[in-house]
């Protein structure tokens, strides 16, 4: 059945670059038309004096026209931790190394190869920092425009808002939130509401207040404890998937200062003898090998596993690494790849009385009609994520009193306002995350709720594999080897089994636990439960660190410029000082905005007010 292509023409709406296979020469090269690449080349290319070249590797997700890439809930789909999940054409196909804290497993971690990036991959769902989690960042990089306050503009600045519409969402699923942090002016990117809410999250509301959960108001005023919808990155015009494709992208269609480049590989920075940028060698099909040349800066928008990367291959980074690969140096930095964050949780699923992503998968006919919904009317299970109800706690006394002092103090080096437990509400089965998309039970309907980590202390790293982005960079997630990450999480397993006992949700639930099941029931056998079955949130950063520029730590600056050359930043979630508890797509969005603005003052270009 027919969804829908790109709004984009295939020729990007004009921005397709004519690739010859010679040399070209731009004012910026952007190399990564991801989550952050997209807005940096839309702001750039603002000012109709400059010119832009944008590099991406992958092509439009919605290349097979299918509902699983423009609905909401085809988020669920590819992005399972077995390898058979793993859809060539728009995921990069990252297997990681080894995991000791998660029994060793090799887990598949989705990542968009794909105009849009994650963006294109990812669960929607927008959800600001904590005041107190930028007030750290501002410390950290000693930079007070990072605070809530001075960055908060310029996460207002990409986003065009719009309330739920409670016409057609069920009278009891009111998503509560504070327009007065959107402005009306923003945009072009759009966050709202699904048109359908999830059934089984009608019953969360209650069923978290038992437990000490109580509502807040939303997740975008600076504090996020407490339950509630969260608001998503979904276009409310036909409730489709709002990438940075589908929004920034498109509305720069037209320009001629900005050309594309998409299917086509960067393969390695170019430095001239002064350590200055200038420029990428990128391999497109057929093509030799040709340079694109940047007059003013190359801007690393590749992700938080192949911006590492590619500063690896062309020269900065780790001697021994650099040497090992033969890769000549051309500024030693011992962080590049380190300082990994991620969000790790895993699941208890329960069988419900109501409808779910299983009986969306199994009964064709159910799926026939919210297909025709959705396409007619942008209603329906189709423009819901699955995922569409949040919390956020730290744990509680009674769970509390058994960690060790040295938990309890590694756990104090967080702000009073940084949640340490995150729960997710998904209609479906999860289990063991291997593949949601195709381990569904065959009958029956399921919800699962997943307690993820959101102050973690493991640290993970990224490596590079050879001298060639052709080949993956190797990355390890290390997840749960810090002793507090381990505590945490059982602690948050056992929330969630509470939050199922509560009257509240045992009006929706189904007999006994599904899964893992009760037998499962000592702090030991917890933790083997989770270190068998956790998976990642794909919140995974930090690994160009962000810092003071004479910090031992850093790799980028507070205005991402990669220290120690010259007319190179980085900007995606690998140049985070730190990862904010919950969902970061909107650290990243607001991040290329402000980084845009101080290039734009770098360079003197026609700088918009905010
Ligand atoms: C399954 C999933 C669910 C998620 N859910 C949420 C959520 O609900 N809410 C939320 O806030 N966050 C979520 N995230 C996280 C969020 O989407 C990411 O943090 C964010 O998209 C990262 O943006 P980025 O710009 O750093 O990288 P990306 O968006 O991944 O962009 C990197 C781009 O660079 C390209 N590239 C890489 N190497 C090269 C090369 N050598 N040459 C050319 N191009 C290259 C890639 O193809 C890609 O387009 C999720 C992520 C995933 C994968």
């Amino acid at each position: 059945a027919l969804s829908r292509r790109s709004s984009l023409t295939p020729d990007l709406g004009g921005l397709t670059a004519n690739i010859t296979g010679e040399d070209q020469t731009f004012d910026f090269v952007v190399i990564g038309a991801g989550t952050a690449g997209i807005p940096i080349a839309y702001r750039l290319s603002e000012d109709p004096s400059v010119t832009v070249a944008l590099i991406e590797a992958g092509q439009f997700y919605e290349y097979d026209n299918s509902p699983v890439s423009s609905t909401p809930f085809g988020d669920l789909f590819g992005v399972g931790a077995s390898a058979s999940e793993i859809d060539p054409a728009i995921d990069w196909g990252f297997i990681s190394a080894p995991v000791p804290g998660a029994n060793n497993r090799n887990v598949h971690y989705a990542r968009g190869k794909a105009l849009g990036g994650s963006s294109a991959r990812n669960f929607m769902i927008y959800q600001r920092p904590t005041k107190g989690t930028l007030q750290q960042w501002a410390d950290d990089v000693g930079d007070q425009s990072y605070t809530w306050d001075n960055f908060l503009p310029y996460f207002e600045k990409s986003i065009k808002f719009t309330p739920p519409d409670q016409s057609v969402r069920a009278a009891n699923a009111t998503a509560d939130y504070d327009a007065s942090v959107f402005t009306p002016a923003g945009g072009p990117h759009q966050v709202s509401y699904p048109k359908y809410a999830e059934p089984l999250s009608s019953y969360m509301p209650d069923g978290f207040s038992e437990i000490g959960i109580a509502p807040t108001k939303d997740f975008n005023s600076g504090t996020v404890n407490g339950s509630q919808y969260p608001a998503f990155t979904i276009d409310p015009n036909g409730s489709f998937r709002a990438s940075s494709q589908e929004t920034f992208l498109t509305a720069a269609a037209g320009r001629s200062n900005l050309k594309v480049f998409d299917l086509t590989l960067a393969k390695k920075i170019l430095f001239n003898n002064n350590k200055t940028a200038v420029g990428v060698q990128v391999n497109s099909t057929g093509f030799p090998l040709f340079n694109l040349n940047a007059t003013k800066e190359v801007i690393l928008s590749a992700g938080v596993l192949q911006s590492p990367q590619l500063l690896m291959v062309s020269g900065v980074g780790p001697k021994a690494t650099l040497d090992t690969f033969k890769i000549p140096i051309v500024y030693q930095n011992e962080n590049v790849g380190q300082n990994m964050w991620d969000h790790v949780g895993a699941a208890v699923t329960y069988q419900i009385n109501t409808d779910s992503a299983t009986r969306l998968v199994n009964d064709l006919q159910f799926q026939q009609e919210a297909l025709t919904e959705w396409q007619t009317n942008g209603t329906g299970p189709l423009s819901n994520p699955a995922t569409d109800f949040l919390a956020f706690e730290n744990v509680p006394a009674d769970l509390r009193q058994n960690f060790s002092s040295d938990v309890l103090q590694a756990l104090e080096s967080f702000p009073s306002d940084w949640p340490e437990l995150e729960y997710l509400v998904t209609a479906g089965y999860i289990g063991d995350w291997t593949a949601p998309d195709k381990n569904q039970p065959s009958s029956g309907n399921y919800a699962s709720v997943s307690a993820a980590l959101e102050a973690p202390l493991s640290r993970g790293n990224v490596t590079i594999a050879s001298a060639d982005t052709n080949d993956l960079p190797v990355f390890n997630p290390n997840w749960l080897d810090h002793p507090a990450d381990q505590a945490v999480v059982v602690a948050g397993y056992k929330r969630v089994r509470q939050l199922f006992a509560s009257a509240s949700v045992q009006k929706v639930v189904d007999g006994p636990e599904y899964y893992p099941g009760a037998e499962i029931a000592t702090d030991a056998e917890i933790l083997e439960q989770i270190q068998k079955t956790c998976m990642t949130v794909w919140h995974a950063s930090v690994t160009c660190k962000m810092g003071k520029a004479n910090d031992s730590l850093s790799v980028v600056d507070p205005q991402a410029r990669v220290i120690g050359v010259q007319n190179l930043r980085v900007v995606d979630a690998s140049a985070f000082a730190l990862l904010p508890p919950g969902h970061p797509q909107s650290v990243v969005y607001a991040l290329a905005e402000k980084i845009a603005d101080d290039i734009k003052a770098t360079w003197h270009l026609n700088l918009l007010p905010l």
